[in-house]
């Protein structure tokens, strides 16, 4: 019988020939993340001076300063403080401050590769599936263990399969795939599964795309969203000088899925998850003429090149409505610079964009781009849930880049294809 990405991964993982679905194994992990939020601070440094104050291999840890940066207040520069200070103490060299979300930076600076195992004190940590890696989301109690073990359990997940095919619609981007795949299976509809991304839509897109939509598998309730690796993958490490010192697993043709869901992409209009909850998702046109008072770029979702690039398509030459916020963060310092080089920033601004620095503070509501009760934002970010983004009185319409460009011009809902 044939085996799943996740079922290859796990068993070279543990040491083990061959798993299957429902195994528990003991895995070593090949990197393990903290971000400054769930990181040291809680309780982990604690705790580790009572066991060993030592982690078990200073070059597998990456520890990444991302929610709280740059600090708007005294309190996160303390915490911001803390971690760096706790990764110099203990060596971890791969310690990451200011750069961009935590799972855009495990990418680019080549933490996350295919055919292994990389796990995060963040819930997005399955964006690495978009190379292949399983990857997945910890809590710090797990996190403490495998900082003093490099090991941790995992039951092997069954894997859902999401199959994608047909050409994308000019318009349309991966953030609707994801959406309406999320909206099809729901928020809990893949709880402790894997999800696998398989078919030409999937396999065209660029890696940008294709992190969009593993990034938010876990709005599924999925341990981790994976997607098998090939030369587009192979390329974009050996771009980062990576060549080695990965595996190119893919699922068997006769691999056991527990379910699979098939989309048309050809079909697909633009489509948004609206007021509070990510499946919450309908077609735009259902909400087109909704005000709103914020637009938002950004995130390990959708502050991607390929997401400012897009967006900067639709508002080339044309002005942000009067009264509407457009704000943009770039994912993480490389695309602010490359963004910057290729004019794509100067589109933005011209347009009205205020440009922000590289961080998750607007997307989860640390420290700008706060909602007053009655305010709307559209957002190409991953979570819309009551008080995301300031008062618990405002709502958040999750939608693509493209689509958030076009609203910000009107004042509305708009969808972008009429600025094509
Ligand atoms: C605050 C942090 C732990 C959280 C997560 O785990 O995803 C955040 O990054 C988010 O996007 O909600
Ligand atoms: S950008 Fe948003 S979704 Fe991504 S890690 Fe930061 S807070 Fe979480």
């Amino acid at each position: 019988m044939g085996k799943t990405m996740s079922e290859k991964i796990l068993a070279k993982a543990a040491g083990v020939p061959t798993a299957t679905a429902g195994d528990i194994l003991w895995v070593n992990v090949d990197k393990a993340m903290m971000d400054d939020i769930l990181g040291p601070r809680v309780e982990i440094a604690e705790k580790m001076k009572e066991i060993k104050d030592e982690v078990w291999d200073r070059d597998k840890v990456v520890i990444i300063s991302d929610h709280y940066t740059p600090p708007a207040t005294i309190k996160q520069a303390e915490i911001v403080k803390f971690t760096r200070d706790w990764a110099k103490t203990h060596g971890v060299a791969n310690y990451y401050e200011f750069i961009g979300p935590c799972h855009q930076v495990m990418v680019e600076y080549g933490h996350v590769l295919p055919g292994t195992v990389v796990l995060g004190t963040d819930s997005h940590t399955c964006m690495g599936g978009a190379l292949g890696a399983f990857a997945s989301g910890v809590g710090s109690t797990e996190m403490l263990g495998i900082l003093l073990t490099g090991k941790t359990w995992l039951r092997v997940p069954e894997t859902i399969k999401v199959e994608w095919t047909g050409r994308l619609p000019d318009g349309v981007m991966a953030k609707d795939m994801s959406l309406k795949t999320i909206g099809t299976i729901g928020h809990a509809g893949a709880t402790y599964k894997a999800v696998e991304y398989v078919g030409d839509a999937i396999t065209n897109l660029c890696l940008d795309e294709r992190m969009a939509i593993t990034n938010m598998a876990v709005e599924m309730g999925a341990k981790a969203g994976l997607m098998a690796p090939d030369t587009k993958v192979v390329e974009y490490l050996k771009a980062r000088g990576i060549t080695e010192g990965y595996t190119l697993f893919a699922s068997d043709s006769d691999a056991v899925f527990c379910a699979t869901y098939r989309f048309d992409a050809s079909e697909l209009e633009p489509v948004v998850a609206c007021p509070h909850e990510v499946d919450n998702v309908t077609e735009l046109s259902n909400v087109k003429g909704q005000v709103i008072h914020q637009a938002y770029i950004g995130s390990c979702t959708g502050g991607r090149y390929n997401d400012l690039a897009a967006a900067a398509r639709v508002l080339k030459g044309r002005k942000v409505a009067n009264g509407v916020r457009l704000l943009v963060s770039p994912a993480s310092h490389e695309i602010w610079r490359q963004a910057a080089a290729d004019g794509i920033l100067s589109i933005l601004a011209e347009a009205g964009a205020i440009i922000l620095a590289p961080t998750c503070g607007v997307c989860v509501g640390l420290h700008s781009g706060l909602l007053a009760d009655g305010e709307y934002c559209i957002s190409s970010t991953n979570r819309n849930f009551i008080g995301r983004m300031g008062s618990k009185n405002a709502g958040i319409y999750l939608a693509s880049p493209m689509a958030v460009a076009a609203s910000a011009i009107t004042g509305v809902i708009t969808d972008p294809r009429e600025f094509l």
